[in-house]
């Protein structure tokens, strides 16, 4: 059997803004089905990896293959058809649309429909079911036609999710899934996480070292830029270097944070 490429493979990233290095040769490899964290302090860089990854952002130096296709020179929409695929954010969901709109959207997406839009859905048997299952797999059935304005913060960070998984992610990038949502509502986010289909690669950027416990077999640290420690997230939690990162860069909150 030959060896499956590395489902992510990001390879010395750069990119500086002014004089402010934000990714100093960054490696990163995800294979199929990998769980891994991104934390570092405030300012670290860590959106700005998702951003460089995604295709948002353009790095001065390095590479970025996705299933061993270099995709460095392909914009951010091709590089989701090749199946790279960030979280949507709240902030950019269609407030008159319902639930199942948005997730009708992202799957005609995937398929290059968009031109249909909603008038054909009801034929698109396919699209059909697999809004009704992403839906029912992240219990959103009892808010499907309510109009996401309506529906609690949390449930629309969920139809964020649901729109990232109908776009058949091979990697996924979550930035922050829970953040801002009060439990038990985070719970829901949590556990649809957990039943992510078991061979997407997932990388979520966290703060919250519980989580971090929970989602991840592999935790990538950065600071500054610069990856300073990968390890589990036991080794993470006691790690020197890990504490020295947080205590660097904004003292006593960031070593709450990282042990
Ligand atoms: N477009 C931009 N232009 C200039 N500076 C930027 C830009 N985007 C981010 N920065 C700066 O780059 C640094 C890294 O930001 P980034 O948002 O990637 O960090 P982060 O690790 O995600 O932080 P946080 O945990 O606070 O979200 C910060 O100092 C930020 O102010």
């Amino acid at each position: 059997m030959t060896a499956h490429p590395p489902a992510l493979s990001v390879r010395g990233l750069n990119r500086a803004f002014g004089g402010l290095v934000v990714a100093a040769d960054i490696d990163v490899e995800l294979a199929r089905g990998d769980r891994v964290a991104l934390i570092g302090p405030n300012g670290a860089g860590k959106t700005t990896f998702v951003n460089l990854v995604s295709g948002v952002l353009k790095p001065s130096a390095g590479r970025i293959l996705i299933d061993g296709e270099d995709v460095t020179a392909r914009s951010d929409v091709e590089r989701a058809r090749r199946g790279l695929v960030r979280s949507f954010q709240v902030s950019r969901l269609f407030h008159d649309l319902t639930v199942r709109e948005h997730i009708e959207l992202a799957a005609l997406q995937r398929l290059g429909r968009t031109d249909r839009l909603f008038a054909a859905i009801g034929r698109m048997r396919d699209i059909r079911e697999d809004v009704d299952k992403l839906a029912e797999d992240l219990g959103l059935v009892d808010v499907i036609d309510r109009r996401v304005e309506t529906i609690a913060y949390g449930q629309q960070r969920l139809v964020d999710i649901a729109m990232s998984l109908a776009l058949r992610p091979k990697v996924l990038l979550l930035d922050e899934p829970a953040a801002g949502v009060p439990r038990p509502e985070s719970e829901r986010i949590l556990a649809a996480i957990d039943r992510l289909p078991a061979d997407i690669a997932v990388l979520m950027i966290e703060h919250d070292m519980d989580l971090v416990f929970r989602f991840a077999a592999r935790v990538v640290v950065l600071a500054a830029g610069r990856v300073v420690f990968t390890g589990t997230p036991a080794e993470t939690a006691t790690d020197a270097r890990v504490r020295a990162a947080y205590l660097g860069s904004y003292g006593q909150e960031g070593a709450r944070h990282a042990g």
